[in-house]
């Protein structure tokens, strides 16, 4: 089965560059000029700067051609999912689509799973996802992660395919539970990056881990997925990693929140969109999201961090 990653951000040619080592991997940009720089420099000196290129990677801005061998790994942010496979519809066809974005579209509040089986019917299709920095896999640093597929086959054979020196892929076939993890996760590091960022403290970056992994596995429950998979790397694991880590950009979204700065926006932050949707979602599942609604206020500027961990601390008191 031959291998393309289409997006060549960080995540892309992360995973471009550690597949690499078992065999030939095409990288797709969509910037002609930028994918023949990095051709030439053997490095992606805007995203990963520093990091070279392994002889089996191949960098260009021709779409790749879609067969029944092919997979196609989709790196790009999950708000520009839907339209990459609208254009590329033709070109996709026949491919395995492996997602690995992470996020909750807007306006359907779809995850990247039903935004493919949307676009593209038919299409076999598959979620990468869980604790990784694209730097850390770049650098050829252990990381392990989650493959979910929901036909189990199909997830044993991308488990082997896509499992390199660097990274250990744990298969699952709850793929509503790895996309919601992947999702959420961000929309409380946001959270957690404020707190610290207002000089809150860990205490309140642990209660908001804490009280954010609930809701969670609230809205894993409601939307039918098992709350196992909530407790693994794609949920739990991808947490911790994005709670608690300056590489992160959630996180730093956070931080600059809480420290009253202005974050770069050309910078991709799942988690702003994705508080978004799910705050818009959350009401129809008939759930109480206080800390996603919080983060929507955060961002939109409505509420202090303090003012919003007085508010809350001030919830009605209940059982855990
Ligand atoms: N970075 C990380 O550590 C990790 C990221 N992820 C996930 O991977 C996904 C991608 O993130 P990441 O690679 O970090 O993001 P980056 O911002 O680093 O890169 C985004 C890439 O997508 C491309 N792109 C954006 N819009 C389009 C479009 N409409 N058509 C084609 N290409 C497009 C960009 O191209 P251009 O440069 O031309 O704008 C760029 O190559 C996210 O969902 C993220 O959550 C998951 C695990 C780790
Ligand atoms: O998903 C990630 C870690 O698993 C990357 O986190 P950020 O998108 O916040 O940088």
């Amino acid at each position: 089965m031959n291998i393309s990653v289409i997006g060549a951000g960080a995540f892309g040619t992360a995973l471009a560059i550690s597949l690499a080592a078992k065999g030939p991997v095409r990288l797709w940009a969509r910037d002609a000029g930028q994918a023949r720089e990095m051709q030439e420099r053997r490095e992606n000196a805007r995203y990963l700067p520093g990091i070279a290129f392994p002889p089996g990677l191949e960098v260009g801005a021709d779409f790749p051609q879609g067969s029944e061998h092919a997979i196609m790994l989709l790196a790009v942010p999950m708000q520009q999912l839907r339209g990459v496979l609208n254009e590329r519809a033709e070109a996709l066809d026949g491919a395995v689509l492996v997602a690995c974005c992470k996020g909750i579209e807007l306006g359907s509040g779809a995850g990247p799973l039903s935004v493919i089986t949307d676009t593209l019917p038919g299409a076999p299709h598959a979620l990468l996802t869980g604790p990784s920095f694209a730097s850390d896999i770049a650098r050829g640093l252990p990381t392990a992660l989650t493959l979910a597929a929901s036909d189990a086959a199909q997830g044993r054979r991308l488990q082997e395919r896509l499992s390199t020196r660097n990274i250990r892929l744990y298969r699952t076939t709850d793929v509503i539970g790895a996309e919601l993890g992947g999702a959420l996760k961000n929309v409380v590091a946001i959270g957690c990056g404020a707190a610290i960022g207002a000089g809150l403290g860990a205490s309140a970056r642990a209660a908001l881990m804490t009280r954010g992994y609930a809701e969670m596995q609230r809205m894993a429950r409601a939307m039918g997925a098992r709350t196992r998979t909530l407790a693994g790397l794609s949920g739990f694991g991808d947490l911790v990693l994005t709670c608690t880590s300056e590489q992160s950009r959630n996180y730093r979204l956070g931080l600059a929140i809480g420290g009253g700065r202005e974050f770069d926006s050309g910078i991709t932050v799942e988690g702003a969109a994705t508080a978004r949707a799910v705050a818009a979602r959350a009401p129809d599942l008939g759930l109480d999201m206080p800390i996603t609604d919080t983060v929507v206020a955060l961002l939109d500027r409505r509420v202090t961090p303090a003012d919003a961990m007085a508010r809350l601390l001030a919830r009605p008191l209940k059982e855990e």
